[in-house]
């Protein structure tokens, strides 16, 4: 038995919802470039969970099944409130997304019929967490999700209690189209590698809320705002970036295990962080960010991922640093939940082997002879 570091290139599972083929990511089939332009986040949902893009009604009715799931439990929210304001918001969500399983009577209900009702659930109920944890934070009482509004339109009207513009809401969209699902990425397998036990959904969501803080998957959004703002200015990046390079720091934002050439989603993001910036009169941090890629591209071969220029999208929407990762699960969780039905629909536990290193031949002597 030889263990191969990070699980590279070992495929673990089959399934239907994603793929990464020669750099091309598709969902269900369809190419992300052409989802990234065309579709609305809940389309891309529907589509993930259900194998096919919804009719006028069908989405409809996912539309009004989410405006329904909205609302938090109250309970939740008193809980929330004795979260320390200090807190990793990362950590608050995954502690609130473990709670919600307390207040739903299904939880525990593993029929095909209830976890699907718990999917749209989870799906509609991240982004009110989310959104309520920003709020608390800042000493102030969470937004009641607006009845009929899109998941995009409602997260940034439950953060700011305004009506967001069009702009942010069309960007908000396509940054959550982008960010839905991705094989099987670290979050992904950790939601089902713990659903393969047959443990519940929200256990799942718990496990994979988990993974995606880490700054070498879901984190390094947060990661890369916190270097925007440590360059400063388009004269510091160069002097930076190569005072990172010769200390053989990583850049985060930089890399990825499976696209050598480049991350499809991130000319997307990086046209939405260059029609921002344009829009705000401001282009500081694209113009920031591009040296940035010019320099890592040219120097280390690296290519910027789905987290770096998002970092300087949301940045240029006013959205605070610390809600980057968790807006990441806030679309995740569409994938998340994608993959814990279709594990559930063909389980078999997942118990890969450890190849031993450490000491053989030992024998036990009694504590006083040690
Ligand atoms: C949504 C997402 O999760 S996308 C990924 C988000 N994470 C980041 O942006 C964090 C920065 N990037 C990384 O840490 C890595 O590229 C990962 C985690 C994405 C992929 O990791 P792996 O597939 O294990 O690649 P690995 O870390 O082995 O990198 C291979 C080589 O490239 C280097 N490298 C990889 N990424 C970077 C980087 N961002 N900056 C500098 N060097 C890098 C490594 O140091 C390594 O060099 P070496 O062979 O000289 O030791
Ligand atoms: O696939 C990965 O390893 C990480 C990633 O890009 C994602 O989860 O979107």
């Amino acid at each position: 038995m030889t263990a191969t570091k990070g699980l590279e290139g070992i495929v673990a599972t089959t399934s239907s919802i994603s793929s990464i083929v020669d750099g091309v990511l598709t969902y269900r089939g369809y190419n992300i470039d052409d989802l990234a332009v065309n579709a609305s986040f809940e389309e891309v949902a529907y589509l993930l969970w259900f194998g096919k893009l919804p009719s006028s009604s069908q989405l409809s009715e996912l539309q009004a099944q989410l405006s329904r799931y909205a609302p938090i439990p109250d309970e939740l929210i008193s809980q929330m409130k004795l979260y320390p304001k200090d807190m990793n918001t990362m950590a608050a969500l995954r502690s609130a997304v473990s709670a919600l399983a307390l207040f739903d009577n299904q939880a525990d209900d593993m029929s095909r019929e209830a976890n699907e009702i718990k999917t749209m659930k989870l799906q509609a109920q991240l982004p009110t967490i989310v959104a309520a944890i920003s709020r608390l934070r800042d000493g102030l009482e969470p937004v009641q999700p607006k009845e009929g509004a899109s998941i995009a339109e409602n997260f940034l009207y439950m953060m700011d209690g305004k009506a967001p513009s069009e702009t942010a809401v069309k960007a908000m969209d396509q940054a959550l189209v982008l960010h839905a699902d991705h094989e099987l990425n670290a979050s992904t397998f950790a939601a089902r590698v713990t659903v393969a036990t047959l443990s519940d959904i929200y256990s799942g969501i718990t496990s994979a809320v988990g993974a995606l803080k880490g700054p070498l998957h879901g984190g390094a959004n947060e990661a890369v705002a916190k270097m925007l703002d440590e360059i400063g200015s388009l004269d510091n990046v160069e002097p930076f970036i190569q005072q990172k390079l010769a200390n053989r720091d990583k850049i985060m934002g930089f890399g990825h295990r499976v696209y050598k050439n480049g991350d499809p989603r991130a000319k997307h993001l990086q046209k939405m962080s260059r029609e921002l910036g344009e829009r705000n009169g401001d282009t500081k941090l694209y113009d920031m960010s591009v040296r940035i890629e010019e320099l890592v591209t040219s120097q280390k071969g690296l290519k910027p991922n789905v987290d770096f220029y998002s970092a300087s999208v949301y940045t240029q929407l006013g959205i605070k640093r610390e809600l980057f990762t968790p807006i990441f699960a806030v679309s995740r969780v569409s994938g998340w939940t994608a993959h814990i039905l279709e594990q559930y629909e063909d389980n078999r536990i997942i118990r890969p082997r450890a190849e031993y290193t450490g000491p053989t031949n030992q024998k036990y002597v009694s504590p006083e002879l040690r």
